[in-house]
């Protein structure tokens, strides 16, 4: 039977990428991505812009809406702090498992939650569910129609305080034009645009940082 593409990425980080060193794994995928088939991880560009600020929230709690094979949990997970949590969130179970493997073959799982199911349902339970207070950190990279609607919700749930940092993947390919005008528009948001280009491609994407102000 046919393999998926998310398959042949995890076989490319088993072939290719150390166990427990989380940067080959990033590599391999990136290489595999370049060279062989693209797919939609956030890739090497975007990614240093993410790690970036990361580094500079230094979160405790992290939301990651969307883990397709896991490639920016890896990424974020590897910068957080010995007793940080993150909590990803992928509605598709085939692409949930293949992103358990990839997270265990860079040796996070420990700081990993991955659960499977849409956010819409899993955001209004993650204080009951998982003993959340507030996120610092939440970075969006699932369906583009439903950036806006779970911030909204995240703000209704009390998830959000005063400093968390949103960094939204693809604002301008594939595009999320209700969320930007929203966020860059609302008094309770401090939003800034980081240009960069579609992951493994030259066409323009960006991620944009909003910093809610409670
Ligand atoms: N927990 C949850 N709740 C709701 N939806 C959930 C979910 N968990 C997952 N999903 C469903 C997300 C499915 C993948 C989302 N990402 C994307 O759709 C995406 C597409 C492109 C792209 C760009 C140009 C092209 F020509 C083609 C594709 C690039 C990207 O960086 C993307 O992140
Ligand atoms: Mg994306």
């Amino acid at each position: 039977t046919q393999s998926t593409r998310p398959q042949r990425l995890l076989g490319a980080v088993q072939k290719n990428a150390t166990r427990g060193q989380p940067h080959s794994v990033l590599k391999a995928i990136d290489q595999f991505c370049t060279h062989t088939e693209w797919a939609m991880n956030v890739g090497d560009e975007k990614g240093c812009i993410l790690d970036s600020v990361v580094s500079e929230v230094n979160p405790a709690t992290v939301l990651e809406l969307g883990t397709y094979c896991g490639y920016s949990t890896v990424r974020i997970a590897s910068l957080l702090p010995p007793h940080a949590k993150l909590i990803t969130l992928e509605f598709n179970p085939d692409f949930a498992a293949i992103a358990r493997q990839v997270i265990a073959w860079a040796g996070l799982e420990d700081k990993v939650q991955l659960v499977e199911g849409a956010s819409g349902d899993w955001i209004p339970k993650m204080k009951e569910q998982f003993g959340i207070t507030t996120f610092d950190f939440v970075f969006l990279d699932h369906w583009k129609d439903r950036y806006l609607p779970d911030t909204k919700l995240m703000e209704e749930c009390g998830l959000l305080r005063k400093g968390t940092v949103l960094l939204a993947d693809n604002v301008i390919c594939p595009g999320t034009p209700d969320y930007l005008e929203y966020i860059r528009n609302s008094p309770r948001y401090k939003s800034q645009y980081f240009k960069s280009h579609l992951e493994y491609t030259k066409v323009e994407d960006g991620l944009e940082k909003s910093v809610f102000q409670g």
